[in-house]
């Protein structure tokens, strides 16, 4: 059960969540809570600290003194550490999951596959870790023109100092772990803050890091609502990196933050381009899965579907039949469609769905709502004065628009100030490589729904969806600076063969 067992200490006397930092599990000096409103009875379940900013210059304090002893950890030492604690975490995924069920209403299965797979992340990342900072560079300088081979460059990968962590509340485990593994691997040290829905999952996470024996001070966990403490966390001068998922906040928070490296995945309005050739048993598939898994709550969703009118009709009633068989209910029942997370987030959905409605687009069923729960709903004929058509709902409700050629779809797709992900269905390879190259998005899948994973993929978004590309490698990569020795002879050397 949630902090109980081995996460006991992570829970203060009256059930409010401690946030950690140097090592241990402390309650704020704020005395103040904040509270996470489960989804589906919209009512109070669990509670973390309101941290200080005097708490946050503590964590960030620490986390730059234990940085520097870190640094000089041996890669291997510090892989076999992370090792360590992706087997913890997959060994307690049930009390985690639990978490993810009841403070972001992940359906049961789906919460215990975000834990094993953050596990697996570590474990990929530790190795990966070992292979890529292992290696540098060895440069000469007589292939620049006017120059003897009298210099020999050596260049490594070293790390930025401390890396702020703030994932979003859709997968506060894995989108947490895919921060703070790279940092750690590459000799950094994190200071997370968690969403508030999402938090206490996180803070179970973290206690899995600080039972595999990580060293005090180079994890931390901050919690508080992102509007308090999140300015000062991202304008901290302590701080070197910040790898931030989420939504418009994103963008404010490149706007303020000082000369350091972001890495930034912001939102998504994903398009799925439907030709005439395409297999419609497969796209269909493909627009339920992508369109309504975790009910619309991935920001690789499929967030518009823009089909050749010829086959819509055909597209529309497939859909429509895989649609009509989603269970819709709690999450600890493993409905496919469960609660929204918040209240706020169903009004903006309502709000899209009835403009659409207003301005006459076709709802494939009946629209329906109780408290956060909003049934499936496909809605056809959607035209680009709507909404929906361009905003991002993350939500259950999927907009089709039909399209009349392939260069309309590609323009819809780039007219978006969104470029996260996009897909194409069609039989034609050679027409999906052409439309791949023409959509303005970070990725695109042919043949198949969005997706971030597997986790070792490249990951990134062009224009508001982001700065910088995620991915195992790719963060690895981020989280770490350049460094060069040159080593300059008194005379020119070559290598005899
Ligand atoms: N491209 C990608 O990889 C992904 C993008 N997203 C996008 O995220 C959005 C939904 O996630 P959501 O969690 O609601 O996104 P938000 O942007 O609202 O929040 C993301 C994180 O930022 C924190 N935060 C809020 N205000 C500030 C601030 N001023 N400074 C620093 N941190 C702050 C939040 O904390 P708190 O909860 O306390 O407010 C949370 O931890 C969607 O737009 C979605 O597309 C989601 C997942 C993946
Ligand atoms: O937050 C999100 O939506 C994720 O980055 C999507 O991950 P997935 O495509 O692997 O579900």
């Amino acid at each position: 059960m949630a902090g109980s067992g081995v996460f006991a200490e992570i829970r203060d006397g009256d059930g409010v969540f401690r946030y950690y930092s140097d090592g241990e599990w402390k309650a704020s000096a704020s005395g103040k809570s904040v509270p996470i409103i489960n989804p589906t009875t919209r009512s109070t379940h669990f509670k973390v600290q309101a941290c200080t900013q005097e708490e946050v210059n503590k964590i960030v304090e620490s986390a730059k003194a234990a940085q520097k002893s870190w640094a000089k950890t041996p890669l291997w030492k510090r892989a076999e550490l992370l090792h360590r604690a992706a087997a913890i975490l997959k060994e307690h995924k049930a009390p985690i999951a639990e978490c993810l069920v009841k403070e972001i209403a992940k359906p049961a299965k789906d919460a215990v596959t975000e834990v094993v797979r953050s596990g697996d992340l570590i474990s990929y990342c530790a190795e990966e870790g070992v292979r890529i900072l292992g290696e540098g560079k060895f440069l000469v300088s007589d292939s620049f023109p006017g120059n003897e081979r009298t210099k020999y460059c050596l260049t490594s990968k070293i790390p930025l100092g401390v890396v702020l962590a703030i994932p979003p509340f859709n997968y506060p485990v894995n989108l947490a772990v895919s921060k703070i593994a790279p940092a750690l691997i590459a000799g950094n040290s994190i200071v997370l803050k968690p969403p508030t829905q999402g938090a206490v999952a996180a803070l179970h996470m973290v206690h899995c890091f600080h039972l595999a024996g990580f060293p005090r001070g180079l994890i931390s966990c901050v919690t508080g609502k992102g509007s308090e403490i999140g300015d000062f966390l991202t304008m901290h001068p302590g701080v070197s990196c910040i790898s931030f998922t989420g939504g418009d906040t994103g963008v404010a928070i490149s706007k303020k933050a000082g000369m350091i490296p972001l890495q930034m995945e912001l939102g998504g309005k994903d398009a799925c381009i439907i030709l005439e050739d395409a297999d419609l048993d497969l796209a269909a598939a493909n627009v339920v899965k992508g369109g309504f898994s975790y009910s619309g709550q991935r920001c690789t969703a499929v967030k518009v579907v823009l089909v050749m009118e010829s086959v819509a009709d055909k597209l529309v009633e497939k859909v429509n039949a895989k649609v009509q068989k989603l269970t819709v209910g709690a999450p600890e029942d493993d409905c496919d469609i469960t609660p929204v997370v918040t209240e706020s987030s169903a009004n903006f959905i309502e709000g899209l769905v009835m403009d659409a409605k207003q301005k006459g687009a076709t709802f494939c069923q009946e629209y329906r709502r109780e408290g956060n729960l909003i049934w499936p709903l496909l809605l056809d004929h959607v035209r680009p004065d709507m909404r929906i058509a361009w905003e991002e709902p993350f939500g259950p409700v999927l907009p089709v628009i039909r399209i009349n050629s392939v260069e309309e779809g590609i323009h819809h797709c780039n007219a978006s100030n969104f470029g996260l992900q996009g897909c194409v269905f069609t039989r034609d390879i050679n027409k999906a490589i052409l439309i791949s190259d023409a959509m303005e998005t970070g990725t695109v899948q042919i043949n198949s729904a969005p997706a971030r994973g597997p986790d070792h993929f490249p990951f990134q978004g062009l224009k508001d969806s982001g700065i910088g590309s995620q991915g195992i490698t790719n963060s690895i990569n981020m989280m770490t600076k350049i460094k060069t020795t040159v080593i300059n002879l008194p005379a020119p050397s070559y290598t005899m063969g």
